[in-house]
């Protein structure tokens, strides 16, 4: 059944493990991590891997591992033959190992934020179900961009505030088009597209009013307003905001 851990003993569940602080995981995710027998993750090669840096010290001495590293990332462009097949391959070799090894035992696979929000799962789990053999669960997670606009201490949306979330993979004029129409606005897969977010946020006027928050919620977190900071080298967790000014009574004193 979807969406309800079950005491299934074999079969997928992903867990979403929130931004970044161990203390924002669910209940449920904390539970299914420390009992897990057989874990899997994405990372990036040479990388520990975000999801499996939250979870250091839960993991029981028998916990076996499964690191999912991307064959690419940045190395070459996203709208490339090559990157269309190598992904496409990476996920369907997985999908199909998972699988096997869920129909004999518990599957636990690792997800920093909320698995639905921009998460490598997703194309696990669009394979797995369409095999349909295999039992799949997902369990929600505090996505990183809540615990980014936490960590500048501002509400991000008030009275009738469209919040407008979008990646900075976006071409420059793209991201202007959405800007110029967002009330609050939320710019992910920051990383190299600093720069062009930036251009992009000074042609829609809403520079001034920007925060960058990189690594929100962690040991690492820095938050600042972006006309503090400059485009020296930014982590791809990071996240850029502009929160809205939306009508509400305002106090009498
Ligand atoms: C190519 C590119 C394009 C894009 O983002 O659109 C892209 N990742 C890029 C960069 C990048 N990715 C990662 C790092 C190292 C981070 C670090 O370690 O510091 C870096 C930075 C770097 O390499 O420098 C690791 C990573 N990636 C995802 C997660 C979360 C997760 O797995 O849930 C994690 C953390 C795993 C962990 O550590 O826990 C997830 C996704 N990344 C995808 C694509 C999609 C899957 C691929 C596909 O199917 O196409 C998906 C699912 C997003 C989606 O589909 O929306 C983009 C270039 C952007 C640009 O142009 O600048
Ligand atoms: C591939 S998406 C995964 C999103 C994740 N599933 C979630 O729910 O937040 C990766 C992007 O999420 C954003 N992100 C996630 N957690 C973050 C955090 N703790 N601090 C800053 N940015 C974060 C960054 O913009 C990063 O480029």
């Amino acid at each position: 059944m979807l969406n309800k851990t079950s005491v299934a003993t074999t079969g997928i569940i992903c867990v979403g493990l929130g931004p970044g602080d161990p203390e924002l995981m669910s209940i449920k995710a904390d539970r299914l991590v420390r009992g897990a027998r057989h874990v899997a993750f994405f990372r990036k090669k040479g990388r520990p891997g975000k999801a499996r840096q939250l979870v250091e010290g839960m993991l029981s001495g028998q916990a076996a591992e499964y690191p999912m590293e991307y064959p690419v990332t940045t190395e070459i462009p996203v709208d490339s033959p090559a990157y269309v097949q190598q992904l496409a391959q990476f996920y369907d070799d997985w999908c199909l190992r998972l699988a096997e090894l869920a129909r004999q035992e518990q599957v636990i696979v690792l997800c920093e934020g909320d698995p639905f929000l921009y998460g490598s799962f997703m194309h696990l789990y669009t394979r797995l179900r369409a095999r349909g053999d295999v039992d799949l669960q997902v369990v929600p997670g505090i996505p990183g961009m809540v615990g980014c606009w936490h960590a500048t201490g501002e509400p991000i949306t008030w009275g009738d505030d469209v919040l407008s979330v979008m990646t900075g993979t976006l071409s420059e004029d793209e991201l202007v088009r959405r800007m110029d129409t967002a009330d609050a606005l939320v710019v992910m897969k920051v990383g190299r597209n600093l720069p062009r977010i930036r251009r992009a946020l000074a042609r829609a006027g809403r520079a001034d009013a920007a925060w960058l928050v990189q690594n929100g919620t962690t040991d690492q977190q820095l938050v600042a307003r972006l006309s503090d900071v400059g485009d020296e080298v930014c982590p791809y967790f990071a996240i850029v905001l502009v929160h809205g000014q939306g009508r509400r009574p305002e106090a009498a004193w």
